[in-house]
């Protein structure tokens, strides 16, 4: 428990940087597990509701990752006392009642749909927000939506069997997945429904090999009604997985059980994915999720609005609609915050307040800088040349701004650590997080060079 914890703290630190890391999560510590719930303690109030609405969802996913038997996180509020798994004091406990909007209160814990012989972690937990009533119909979506409804309302329908479902992050196909398997139990309790993602079947196919488990694995995948896998991308490459998931495949779909699968990519373009197992993937439906136009944003803005129970103004409607284009979980998570804020001080939400709360979120969808612009501005500021950003060269003279270019590019970009390392002379991902860390400990430390990177960063962004 210590050990899981402790990784699940450091990549959080790894995806958040540093700063925040330090503004908001430092302080966190664990209590324990209790009952499939891990118990997380901050000294205040206001930080566990901080931490609850903005870190909430990723630090369930993040425990589910590491020990498929925790499926919720309960962040508490507790006075500091004697330290424990954390890098700061550990407190006593001293629980209060959750003071949010509902929306972003803890959520009840999913039930769970399984096979009747399957083991309870065999699956994950089906998410309860996620049904057909909650999903938002607009152009981009509606045909993904048919599909959807009418595999739950009519599972091995002639010609949607496989249902396979694409499109990009955060668009709404795990959405659709869950509430798929929802509505069929809903229709026949009796029907055995397996949701899980590529990379827990592949968790799971690899612990039943090792446990010489593996007829109770194919047994248990193959006595289900309907069998749903999110994020088959994680397949590609896995050659002895995909083995096992074509033959469980083909075994329940001469069975006529439904499968339904999302993807990020179409089947087609699955390459690393083997051709007879694309081939079967493509051979039932293919529904495509795209991404999300203004008048369905700023539905689902009104839909989740609603749904909380908040006011929000319509010109701020529009306003997170225009700007906040990447996708859904995006904007949900914008409209989230504006939401804590207004609750935590007791303020309407105004386009002013928007501005203010999401000035990160708005500016990074102003303008996207890419890696080499950052390179260039960086090297001409500090009077070296471009090469520098990409060489062997440990000179503090030329490390150290290379460092900062390696900072900006994770603060300003969507670039993941291994890719930014990959543009900076092929480095490792390590040393990018070195060089995140550095840079935010010397802006804490160094007024000067604090005032340099601010400096930069602005001529960035304008
Ligand atoms: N049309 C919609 N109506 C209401 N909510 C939506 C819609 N589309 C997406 N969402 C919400 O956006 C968030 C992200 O959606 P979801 O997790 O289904 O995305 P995804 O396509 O599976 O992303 P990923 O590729 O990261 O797995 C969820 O909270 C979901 O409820």
């Amino acid at each position: 428990m210590v050990a899981c914890w402790a990784r699940i703290r450091a990549r959080l630190r790894d995806e958040v940087g540093e700063v925040e890391y330090r503004t908001w999560l430092r302080q966190m510590t664990l209590h324990g597990i209790e009952g499939g719930e891990a118990v997380i303690l901050l000294p205040t109030r206001f930080l566990r509701d901080w931490v609850n609405s903005h870190y909430g969802d990723r630090l369930r996913a993040l425990w589910q990752a590491e020990d498929a038997a925790v499926r919720r996180v309960e962040i508490r509020v507790a006075a500091a006392a004697e330290p424990a798994m954390a890098d700061g004091p550990a407190p006593a406990v001293r629980a209060e009642p959750a003071g949010l909007a509902e929306s972003l209160a803890p959520r009840p814990m999913p039930p769970e749909i399984r096979a009747p012989e399957a083991r309870s972690d065999w699956v994950a937990p089906l998410e309860p927000r996620f049904t057909f009533d909650t999903f938002v119909v607009g152009k981009p979506n509606e045909f993904a939506h048919a599909c959807a409804r009418r595999v739950a309302e009519r599972p091995n329908s002639p010609g949607f069997n496989p249902l396979f479902m694409y499109g990009g992050v955060g668009l709404g196909k795990t959405h659709l997945m869950h509430a798929i398997a929802w509505a069929i139990r809903e229709g026949d309790t009796a029907r055995t429904v397996a949701y899980m993602s590529a990379e827990k079947f592949m968790y799971r196919f690899i612990a039943a090999l090792r446990s010489q488990s593996t007829m109770e694995f194919k047994e248990t995948l193959r006595s289900v009604d309907v069998l749903m896998i999110d994020d088959l991308q994680f397949l590609i490459g896995k050659d002895n997985t995909q083995e096992e998931f074509f033959h469980t495949f083909n075994a329940l779909v001469d069975q006529g059980k439904q499968i339904v699968v999302s993807s990020d990519k179409p089947p087609s373009d699955l390459a690393g994915i083997e051709d007879r197992l694309r081939t079967r993937l493509g051979c039932g439906m293919v529904a495509d999720l795209h991404a999300t136009t203004y008048e369905l944003r700023l539905s689902i803005l009104q839909a989740k609005a609603a749904a909380a129970q908040v006011l929000v103004p319509p010109k701020v409607m529009e306003l997170l609609a225009t700007k906040i284009t990447s996708n859904v979980r995006e904007l949900e998570g914008a409209l989230n915050r504006l939401v804590a804020h207004a609750n935590l001080f007791g303020r309407p939400i105004t386009v002013d307040s928007a501005h203010e709360v999401l000035h990160d979120v708005l500016r990074a969808h102003e303008k996207r800088v890419s890696i080499e612009e950052i390179q260039r501005k960086v090297a001409e500021h500090y009077n070296l040349r471009l090469t520098d950003m990409v060489s062997a060269r440990r000179a503090r003279n030329v490390a150290r701004p290379r460092q900062v270019a390696m900072y900006l590019a994770k603060q300003l970009t969507q670039r993941s650590l291994p890719e930014i390392g990959r543009r900076f002379g092929n480095r490792d991902h390590t040393t990018v997080m070195h060089a995140v860390s550095r840079v935010s400990e010397l802006i804490i430390q160094d007024a000067a060079f604090a005032e340099d990177v601010a400096l930069l960063r602005k001529m960035l962004e304008t």
